[in-house]
C-alpha cells in the first residue's frame, strides 16, 4: 500500500485526520474534540499543547483504522482554523500563552483606537482586511504587551509567532521549520497581499518584530518532513492552507465568479476573483484564495462568526435539542404564521457589519412562540446572513459574471432544512457535494498534486460531484417579506449606525 495522502484538518472545535486513497476517496478518518476556554466575556482560548496532542492522536488513530503505516503516506496536507494566534519559544517549542482564538474579542478597543488614529484605510489597502479583533495582528500586539519580556525576546529572535498551521508544522518537523502559507499569512493584518511580503509599515504600527514571523510559502510547497520518531517514517508535508481557502479548493471553485460557502462553527463565503485583487467598498474582505507556483488567486470573503455555533447553543445552552441533527424536524414543525427572528451576534457581528460589541437578540416573540419557532429562527439566520454577504459581494464584483449556484460544505450543510431555506432566500440553487470532507479534500489535493500523484487543477475540478441540489421554491413577495424582517432585526441589534448596512 502506498500513495495515500493524509489531510490534517485542525478546526475550531475538533481536529481531524483523514486518509485519502489514490482514488481520492476517504479510506479512514479520526476526530477528537478539545477544550474551549472562555476565561472572560468575549475571550476564547485554546491550549496549544492540547491541539498538538489531538493532532498526533488522530493521525495515529486514522493510520490504525486504515490498517496503514506512515510509510504508506506519500504526503501530508494541512488545513486549519485561521487567525488563531500562538507564540512559542523557538528553542524549546514551549507555548508562551494559550492560543488566542479567532472568535476572541479582547482587542476590540485596540482596533477602535487604530481606527480613530485613521489607520483603517492603510490596513485595508495593504492586507485586504479591516481593523477587527478577528484577525491575528492585534491579538499578537496584545500578547507582546501582556507577556513579560516577550517583546525583547521576540526582537532577539528567540520567539516564534504563528497561526495553527505554523504551530503544527513546527511540531511535525521536530522544531526544524518555522513557516506558514500565503492564505494563513493573508489573515494576520501584517501581510501585504499585493506585494507578497510582511509589511514593514504595518509591523511598525502594531509594534511586531519581524524576527518572530514565519517564512511564507506557496500552498503547494515543501513544508519539511515529519520527525521520524512521531509516526515511524519521515513524511513530506507538501500542502497547507487556511480551512476556508482549502474548502474553496476542495469544492473546485477555481474559476473567477465561482462561490462556495462553508457552514461550520461560523460561515465563510468566498468568491473567486481570479488574479484581480478587489478592494471592497462594502466591507467584505479581500484575501488570498491560494498561491500556486508563486501566483496569487484572490477571493472576496464574507465571514460570519456564528452559524453551526447557534445550533450548538440550541443544544447546550438552551437545551431544546439533544443532537444538532434534531434541529431540522423541530424547525419544520414551527408555526408558519409566526415571524420570530434571531440575530446570533454571540461574539459580535462579522461581515458586512463588523460590530464587535453587538450581542444576540430575538424579535417577534408571542405567547405561542416556543422551541420550534426559535429553532427555525436559528436555522433561518444562516440564510439571511449569507444573503447579506451575497448582496455586498455582488456590489463589489460589479459587472463581472457571477455563478448562479452556490456550492456548500461544512457540518451544518448536512441540515436539509437550512440548505432549502438558503436556496429560497438567495433565490439560486444550492449544491451539496458528494464528498462532504471538502476542507480536508482541498488540503489533500494541494499535497497530492505537489507529490505528482493527484490530477492537476483541471483534472481535479472534473472529479467534483454533487450529492444534492436544493432549488429555490418560494415566490418573490414571500422572500422579500422575510428578508425585510431580518433587516429590521439586524438594524435593531447593531450598537451604532455602522457603515455597511
Ligand atoms: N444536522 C445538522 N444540523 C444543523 N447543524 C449541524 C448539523 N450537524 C452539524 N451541525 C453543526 O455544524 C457544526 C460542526 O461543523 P464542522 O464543519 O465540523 O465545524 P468546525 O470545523 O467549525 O469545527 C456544529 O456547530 C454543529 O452544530
Ligand atoms: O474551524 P472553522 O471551520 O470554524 O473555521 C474557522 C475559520 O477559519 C476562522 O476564520
Amino acid at each position: 500500500m502506498s500513495g495515500y495522502i493524509l489531510a490534517i484538518d485542525q478546526g475550531t472545535t475538533s481536529s481531524r485526520a483523514i486518509l485519502f486513497g489514490p482514488d481520492m476517496q476517504v479510506k479512514a478518518a479520526a476526530q477528537r474534540e478539545f477544550t474551549q476556554f472562555f476565561p472572560r466575556a468575549g475571550w476564547v482560548e485554546h491550549d496549544a499543547v492540547e491541539i498538538w496532542g489531538s493532532v498526533v492522536a488522530t493521525v495515529r488513530e486514522a493510520l490504525a483504522a486504515g490498517g496503514m503505516k506512515a510509510a504508506d503516506i506519500a504526503a501530508i496536507g494541512i488545513t486549519n482554523q485561521r487567525e488563531t494566534t500562538l507564540v512559542w519559544d523557538r528553542e524549546t517549542g514551549k507555548p508562551l500563552y494559550k492560543a488566542i482564538v479567532w472568535q476572541d474579542r479582547r482587542t476590540a478597543e485596540m482596533c477602535d483606537r487604530l481606527k480613530l488614529d485613521g489607520y483603517e484605510k492603510l490596513f485595508t489597502t495593504k492586507t485586504g482586511l479591516l481593523l477587527d479583533p478577528y484577525f491575528s495582528g492585534t491579538k499578537l500586539r496584545w500578547l507582546l504587551d501582556n507577556i513579560e519580556g516577550l517583546r525583547s525576546r521576540a526582537e532577539a529572535g528567540a520567539v516564534c509567532f504563528g497561526t495553527v498551521d505554523s504551530w503544527l508544522i513546527y511540531n511535525l518537523t521536530g522544531g526544524r521549520r518555522h513557516v506558514t502559507d500565503a492564505t494563513n499569512a493573508s489573515r494576520t493584518l501584517l501581510y501585504n497581499i499585493a506585494e507578497n511580503r510582511w509589511d514593514a509599515e504595518l509591523l511598525g504600527i502594531l509594534g511586531v518584530p519581524l524576527a518572530m514571523l514565519p517564512e511564507v510559502k506557496d500552498n503547494a510547497d515543501d513544508f519539511g518532513t515529519t520527525d521520524i520518531g512521531l509516526f515511524g517514517a519521515a513524511i513530506p508535508i507538501l500542502g497547507a492552507a487556511g480551512d476556508q481557502q482549502a474548502a474553496m479548493i476542495g469544492n473546485a471553485c477555481f474559476d473567477p465568479g465561482m462561490i462556495k460557502s462553508t457552514y461550520g462553527t461560523g460561515c465563510f463565503a468566498l468568491l473567486n476573483t481570479g488574479t484581480d485583487r478587489v478592494v471592497s467598498s462594502n466591507r467584505m474582505l479581500s484575501t488570498i484564495a491560494y498561491r500556486l507556483s508563486g501566483r496569487n488567486t484572490y477571493a472576496l470573503e464574507g465571514s460570519i462568526f456564528v452559524a453551526g455555533a447557534a445550533v450548538q447553543w440550541l443544544r447546550d445552552g438552551f437545551g431544546v435539542i439533544k443532537n444538532a441533527s434534531d434541529a431540522d424536524a423541530l424547525a419544520a414543525a414551527a408555526d408558519p404564521q409566526q415571524r420570530v427572528y434571531i440575530v446570533p451576534a454571540f461574539t459580535g457581528l462579522g461581515a458586512p457589519y463588523w460590530d464587535p460589541e453587538a450581542r444576540g437578540t430575538i424579535f417577534g416573540l408571542t405567547r405561542n412562540s416556543g422551541a420550534a419557532e426559535l429553532t427555525r429562527a436559528v436555522l433561518e439566520s444562516v440564510a439571511y446572513q449569507t444573503l447579506d454577504l451575497f448582496v455586498a459581494m455582488k456590489k463589489d464584483w460589479g459587472d463581472h459574471p457571477i455563478e448562479t449556484v452556490l456550492r456548500v460544505d461544512g457540518g451544518m450543510a448536512a441540515s436539509d432544512w437550512t440548505m432549502q431555506h438558503l436556496a429560497d432566500m438567495l433565490a439560486i440553487p444550492v449544491e451539496r457535494p458528494a464528498l462532504v470532507e471538502t476542507t480536508a479534500l482541498g488540503a489533500a489535493w494541494l499535497a497530492g498534486a505537489r507529490a505528482g500523484i493527484w490530477p492537476d487543477q483541471g483534472g481535479f475540478a472534473r472529479t467534483w460531484a454533487r450529492e444534492r441540489v436544493f432549488d429555490p421554491s418560494v415566490d418573490e413577495p414571500e422572500r422579500l417579506a422575510k428578508v425585510m424582517g431580518w433587516r429590521d432585526a439586524v438594524a435593531r441589534t447593531l450598537t451604532s449606525n455602522l457603515p455597511g448596512f
